[in-house]
């Protein structure tokens, strides 16, 4: 595969690293990384694979694998400025852009160009995204590219288009709520009288071990609140606590919420 990712910010970076620890599994021959201000990517330029540029249209023109990764608003723009290049026996567009649907890409590409919308998450630079795709007709055809890239760099689940929306709040923002939840525990821990860094890695391996039961046992995550739950003892009676706070339910409307914004995106 020759990829391009057009627009290295914070996902397409992520991206970029993630693909460059995967490039053999991937097959990745070249990795063209474009942006309008490249002295940001300065340092990838020892990689022999790599190539840095503000140049759109030579990415395209060297690249199999189009990664959109800019802006929703910049997306059409950049399309546009590249679209007479794209070639339907040639390229596979891959957008990650939130909100911006597969028809608006279609409207601006040749009839025929195989195009795949993606929604990754950061985690993706450490091999460990959640990433939700779904394709037209001709991109279906060509999901082996963006699974042999995405499968390399954590879990995917193939999606109908209308659950792009909340799929990009439970996995892509789903990032920072976790985050917002890590930090939380962490806060507790050093009021309860840990230093911060124990307290943050109490908080993180205790996170990683809660996931892991889930993923290794396929329980309910009532089974493993059961098992740990005394009777009468202190785990009921600070979740008990936390749901007379509204925790459940004030993820949920924050969940909610963000799926509200995204559909004005
Ligand atoms: N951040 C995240 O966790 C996630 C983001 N997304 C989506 O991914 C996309 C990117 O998000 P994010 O990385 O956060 O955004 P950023 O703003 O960090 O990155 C966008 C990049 O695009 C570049 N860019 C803008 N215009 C052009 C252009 N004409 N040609 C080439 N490059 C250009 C910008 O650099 P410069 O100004 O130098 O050109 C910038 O680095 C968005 O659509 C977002 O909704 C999806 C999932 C998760
Ligand atoms: O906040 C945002 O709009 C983007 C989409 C998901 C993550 N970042």
């Amino acid at each position: 595969m020759k990829i391009a990712i057009i627009g290295v910010g914070n996902l397409g970076y992520s991206i970029a690293v993630g693909i460059l620890s995967q490039k053999k599994e991937i097959n990745c021959k070249s990795l063209y990384l474009t942006k309008r201000n490249i002295s940001s990517l300065s340092h990838f330029e020892k990689v022999s694979l790599v190539k840095t540029t503000n140049d759109n249209r030579r990415a395209v023109k060297y690249s199999n694998v189009i990664i959109l990764a800019v802006q929703p608003a910049q997306l059409m723009e950049v399309l546009e400025e590249v679209q007479d290049l794209i070639d339907p026996k040639k390229h596979t567009i891959i957008s990650v852009a939130t909100g911006r649907k597969i028809e608006e890409i279609e409207a601006v590409v040749k009839n025929g160009v195989p195009v795949i919308r993606c929604m990754p998450n950061t985690a993706i630079s450490v091999g460990q995204s959640m990433t939700c795709i779904s394709a037209n007709e001709a991109g279906k055809l060509n999901f082996h590219l963006a699974k042999s890239i995405f499968n390399a760099l954590g879990e995917t689940m193939c999606i109908e288009e209308r659950l792009m929306q909340a799929a990009t709040v439970i996995c892509a923002s789903g990032i920072a709520f976790w985050m917002r939840l890590i930090r939380a525990t962490t806060q507790g821990a050093v009021q309860l009288g840990f230093h911060s860094e124990e307290a943050q890695k109490l908080s993180m391996q205790t996170c990683l071990g809660a996931a892991s039961l889930l993923i290794d046992s396929q329980s309910h995550p009532e089974q493993e609140i059961d098992k740990v739950t005394t009777p009468s003892g202190c785990t009921i009676e600070g979740l008990n606590e936390m749901e007379h706070q509204g925790l459940s339910s004030s993820i949920i409307k924050g969940l909610v919420t963000s799926y509200e914004k995204i559909n004005q995106i």
